[in-house]
């Protein structure tokens, strides 16, 4: 990641400065070596590298700062224990237990309550917090850059380094600053924003960099929405995502199980102020954009990057032979045709859920939007909140019995049908609308179809029973966030 800038009357970047407040050792001046302040382990990837570590004789550094869930392959069925639908899960899930317990670091386990995925987890109880560095081996690390926490998807190699000495090295990278300007029309959201600067700049448009959001439609974003754009980050190669924090990050993260308290909320807060990029500051690149210009956007293709606005057609394959070949490969997988509308649509499924857009002001989005509609007839609609603390949240608000009312699945939190590692899946040949953020080739289960969108494009679609446009359906109501 980028060094101190020689330049010291130069301004600084909110990166640069979270940088050099972390850097133990300088050791060239394309490498630094990085005090990394909290860890987050999850069964699929942390029981591998806390195993590792184990069996090389070492121990964790600083075990209150290290955290694990159970998440990626457990059951989301109601009444679930540690079996799963993959046959392998119920060894890893009991393997990251083990292992957790010996190495004497915290962990959410499956009938917890603080049990969930772990991106979202990690916001709702204060783990990860403004100006900290925090790595989880898992790539969408990054969500966390919503409360303006540097946090970035490490290797299970490197996550064993980081247990056993708090450090890691990082190597230089770029950055770059991507502002939204103006306000978003009604029924566009930050997934929206985040599909569209991929679908518009490309899925390696951010490769070497890390990324400040920033301008005025950001800081309109509350937190939640923040995290749902900085969550795909990685979507766009950025080594990470984050957004300088302001009075909603304070007000979010008061509070919060692991936040600070008293002397220290009060250094903590002042500490947070400090945390923007100076006016002065130099990024190695900037890209603008008109946030009023977004409109809700779906994927089509196999790759976040085909992404086109909801009322626009399939494009063709062009390009170069590569690329054209690739297109192809796209349209194939998805049946699609090019040229035709991907608005109409029909889909077999939809699914809410996943680290992206499942935290309780998407579902409460959904909730609003569903009240007194119904599913489409045959279509198989799940929705999996991002928490255990989510779940129990949206029931007391009863936004549970609107969503079964409409004809959803309710389900118990974890990353269930965004990724095959329990086995959850609709099916092959499915075609399945989706606020996931990967739309890749059997993501989903071998032979899915996935399509990505906002949580409201997706309730819209659901009721309609093809992709639909969420602005022309009148009784969409304004985004209600809320963070508790
Ligand atoms: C299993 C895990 C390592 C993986 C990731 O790194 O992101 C998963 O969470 C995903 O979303 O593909
Ligand atoms: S919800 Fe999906 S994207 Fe997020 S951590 Fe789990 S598998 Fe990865």
């Amino acid at each position: 990641m980028q060094g101190d800038r020689e330049d010291k009357r130069m301004g600084k970047t909110l990166i640069e400065k979270i940088l050099s407040d972390h850097t133990a050792v300088e050791l060239d001046d394309r490498r630094r070596l990085i005090y990394v302040d909290r860890i987050f382990l999850h069964e699929r990837t942390g029981s591998i590298a806390l195993q590792s570590l184990h069996e090389s004789g070492r121990t964790v550094a600083r075990p209150k700062q290290v955290f694990c869930t159970m998440d990626h392959i457990v059951d989301t069925f109601p009444g679930r224990g540690d079996e799963t639908l993959m046959p392998s899960g119920t060894q890893f899930i009991r393997a990251t237990r083990e292992a957790a317990r010996q190495a004497g670091i915290t962990l959410f386990d499956v009938r917890d309550e603080k049990q969930g995925i772990a991106h979202v987890v990690a916001a709702e109880q204060g783990i990860a917090l403004p100006g900290l560095t925090m790595v989880c081996p898992d790539s969408h690390t990054c969500t966390l850059g919503g409360l303006g926490c540097l946090a970035w998807g490490i290797g299970s190699t490197e996550a064993e380094h980081a247990l056993a000495t708090r450090t890691l090295e990082l190597r230089t990278a770029k950055t770059m600053r991507v502002t939204f300007d103006g306000e978003l029309c009604p029924g566009v959201t930050a997934k929206d924003m985040i599909l569209h600067l991929i679908a518009h700049y490309g899925a390696n448009g951010g490769a070497g960099y890390v990324v400040e959001f920033a301008g005025s439609a950001i800081r309109a974003l509350e937190v939640e929405q923040r995290m749902t754009l900085c969550n795909m980050a990685v979507e766009f190669s950025a080594v990470t995502g984050l957004v300088a924090p302001d009075d909603k990050t304070i007000d979010y993260v008061r509070g919060r199980p692991y936040a600070p308290r008293g002397e220290q909320w009060k250094q903590a807060v002042n500490y947070w102020q400090t945390l923007r990029s100076d006016s002065d500051a130099v990024f190695d690149r900037e890209i603008r954009i008109n946030a009023r210009g977004i409109a809700p956007s779906v994927s089509w293709g196999i790759n976040p990057e085909q992404t086109i606005a909801i009322d626009e057609r399939i494009p063709s394959p062009d390009g170069g032979s590569e690329r054209q070949t690739y297109m192809q490969r796209a349209l194939d997988y998805m049946a699609l045709e090019a040229g035709a509308p991907l608005a109409g649509t029909p889909i077999d499924a939809v699914f809410i859920g996943s680290c992206t857009n499942s935290r309780l002001s998407d579902l409460r989005a959904v909730a609003a939007f569903l009240e007194g509609k119904k599913v489409a007839p045959g279509i198989d609609a799940v929705c999996v909140p991002g928490s255990t603390q989510v779940k129990r949240a949206a029931e007391a608000e009863g936004i549970h019995i609107i969503l079964k009312a409409a004809g959803f699945e309710w389900r118990e939190s974890g990353c269930s049908m965004c990724f095959y590692a329990g086995g959850e899946t609709f099916g092959a040949g499915k075609r399945v609308l989706s606020t996931t953020n990967r739309n890749f080739q059997n993501r989903q289960g071998p032979g899915v179809r996935t399509h990505i969108a906002s949580p409201l494009t997706v309730a819209a679609s659901a009721v309609a029973g093809v992709i639909s446009d969420p602005r022309e359906v009148s009784s969409m109501p304004a985004i209600r966030e809320n963070h508790r």
